[in-house]
């Protein structure tokens, strides 16, 4: 019973002196205190002395807390009181203890007695004191002594917010000083030692919120500026493609001025020589070679048998230069193409189908054949311009390019603005020169077009036979002729890909209805296949001379008697 009144002195001791130790560098509520021993026993003191000693303490100058597993201090229960009493002293957690430090911890913890200035100093403020007071009921009925004691040391280890089953603690509080006083003790060390515990863990809590907090902040900062650098070069990107677009556009543009500008100067230069060959060829000496190409007006289309025109002027005598005998020509197939050219095939597939007449294709005539021939003809019969139309796709450049290199060619783009090769035709003994102009089927080249109709002399109106819309498309086609003022000229539809029969969506049929409609020459063929490729073409040269023959007639009608004149290129 002695023993357990002084275990309880000893606890309601520790509260204080573990507030002092704790707290007294923090609040500053004065100068650290030494400890008072004044009932410090001298046997205590003996046993730490044999402690030292024992642990090897005294010769390293500190205690660990290891050494303290085998301490047997008679005021200190079990091993782990001991420890615990280390950790109590122990507060600046450096895991060992100088002899002096070790010996007035134990000693503010067991030794002193609860002197009137700590009391004062340990007493908490009264309204604390009845709040407490009031949230424990069981205390009313407790000893005062007691209820302040234990109150007291709730308050010094400011475990109100940490320990709040406070109840609970005050009902083991007296259990265990009624049952195993020596135990009270222990319970003080281990909520101290809880409670510093807590106190740690909710430091690192707020400090770990804290750096999360921050880190959140910083987080959402970076991704704030992430999304504006992000923003600024999207913006920057599309800055610079729209720059690089201007400026391509520009380019092709000009690049596309300069095509037509080319070409108008290429087309006034055969115009000049057109108009001097003329003036030659209508000039009194006779004798004198020209070029039988005559101006406007045409007459109608000899396949719609119109019949000769009423002439507008006095000129020369054109038939009597026809009627000259002239010598046979050299040259008689050759092709030139004209410069710049708009695109280019990517790649070409020759046609060589062992079973095809070459006759039949009529692109490679041999030796002797009126259609062979040499270079491109100097001084030509007939020179005339004819003029592909059609919406894209139809084909008009794979047949161009067919006419031309005898090869199909694969892999072509889209025309762009206009192209033009020149053909060298021995048909019926007469050398043709044919100007064949390749438009560009998409719209938005249709204006550019337009102008070029004003100076056809004959058109091929090429659809698909693949694509209803392409043949329905062959009206807009004539109109725009139409509208070119371009009557006299010879037409030829052509519908191309008959080797596409199993998509045909144009029958044989009503390509020749429409063409009897508007009183046009007629023909299907396949640029793939190299099927009815060069006759159209024939065709088309003796229609277009034929017709240049009816407008020499009716002029003939009209002129008077000239001396003869031969033209071409051995006059
Ligand atoms: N099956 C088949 N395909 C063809 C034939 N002729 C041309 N093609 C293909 O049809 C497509 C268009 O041919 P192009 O010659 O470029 O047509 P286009 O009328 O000049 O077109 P634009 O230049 O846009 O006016 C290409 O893929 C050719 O290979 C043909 O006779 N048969």
């Amino acid at each position: 019973m002695e023993t357990g009144q002084r275990t309880s002195r000893k606890v309601r001791k520790l509260g204080s002196n573990r507030r002092r130790q704790t707290r007294e560098p923090a609040d500053g509520e004065g100068a650290a205190v030494a400890p008072e021993p004044e009932s410090w026993s001298s046997q205590a003191a003996a046993e730490l002395q044999a402690f030292f000693q024992d642990c090897g303490a005294k010769e390293r100058g500190f205690v660990t807390r290891e050494d303290l597993a085998v301490a047997k201090f008679s005021f200190l229960g079990s091993k782990e009181e001991s420890e615990m009493i280390f950790d109590w002293v122990d507060v600046e957690r450096k895991g060992h203890l100088s002899l002096e430090e070790f010996s007035s911890g134990l000693k503010n913890i067991f030794g002193s007695s609860q002197s009137p200035h700590r009391l004062r100093r340990r007493k908490p403020l009264p309204s604390k004191r009845v709040s407490a007071t009031t949230s424990f009921p069981a205390l009313e009925e407790a000893d005062a002594e007691e209820k302040e004691a234990f109150l007291a040391f709730m308050e010094q280890l400011g475990t109100g917010h940490l320990l709040p089953k406070q109840m609970e603690i005050w009902q083991l509080w007296g259990q265990l000083r009624q049952e195993e006083p020596q135990l009270a003790g222990n319970l003080a060390g281990f909520l101290a030692k809880m409670t510093s515990r807590l106190q740690e863990a909710q430091a690192d809590k707020e400090a770990l919120e804290l750096t999360l907090r921050k880190r959140d902040s910083d987080h959402h900062r970076e991704v704030q500026q992430l999304y504006e650098e992000m923003e600024q070069q999207i913006r920057q990107e599309k800055q610079q493609l729209q720059a690089e677009s201007d400026s391509r556009g520009l380019a092709l543009t000009s690049q596309m001025q300069d095509v037509l500008e080319a070409k108008e100067r290429e087309v006034q230069r055969l115009a000049e020589g057109q108009r001097e060959a003329q003036v030659e060829a209508e000039g009194p000496t006779p004798g004198k070679s020209a070029p039988p190409r005559g101006s406007p007006p045409r007459g109608a289309q000899p396949g719609a048998g119109a019949g000769p025109q009423e002439p507008t002027q006095t000129p020369p005598t054109m038939a009597e230069q026809e009627a000259q005998p002239r010598p046979s020509l050299t040259t008689a197939h050759a092709e030139e193409q004209g410069p710049p050219h708009s695109r280019e095939p990517r790649a070409e597939s020759r046609l060589e189908d062992p079973g095809m007449d070459s006759r039949e294709a009529g692109l490679t005539p041999s030796p002797g054949d009126p259609m062979a021939g040499g270079g491109p003809q100097a001084n030509p019969d007939y020179l005339f311009h004819v003029i592909f139309l059609g919406d894209s796709n139809v084909g008009k450049t794979s047949f161009l390019h067919l006419l031309h290199q005898n090869s199909f060619a694969t892999g072509l783009t889209a025309t762009v603005g206009v192209d033009f090769r020149v053909k060298t035709l021995l048909v019926d003994n007469k050398c043709f020169v044919l100007q064949l102009w390749d438009t560009a089927g998409q719209e938005r080249y249709h204006s550019m077009t337009r102008q070029l109709l004003r100076k056809a002399d004959g058109v091929v109106l090429m659809y698909d036979i693949t694509s209803q819309e392409s043949f329905a498309h062959v009206r807009y086609w004539l109109d725009c002729l139409q509208d070119a003022g371009s009557d006299g000229v010879v037409i030829l539809l052509l519908g191309n890909k008959m080797d596409c029969e199993e998509e045909r969506q144009v029958s044989v049929e009503a390509g020749q209805q429409l063409a009897q409609e508007l009183g046009v020459y007629f023909g299907e063929c396949s640029a793939a296949l190299g099927h009815n490729i060069l006759e159209p073409v024939v065709n088309l040269a003796r229609s277009l001379r034929m017709q240049e023959e009816g407008l020499k007639d009716s002029l003939v009608k009209v002129a008077p008697k000239r001396p003869p004149k031969r033209f071409g290129c051995c006059s």
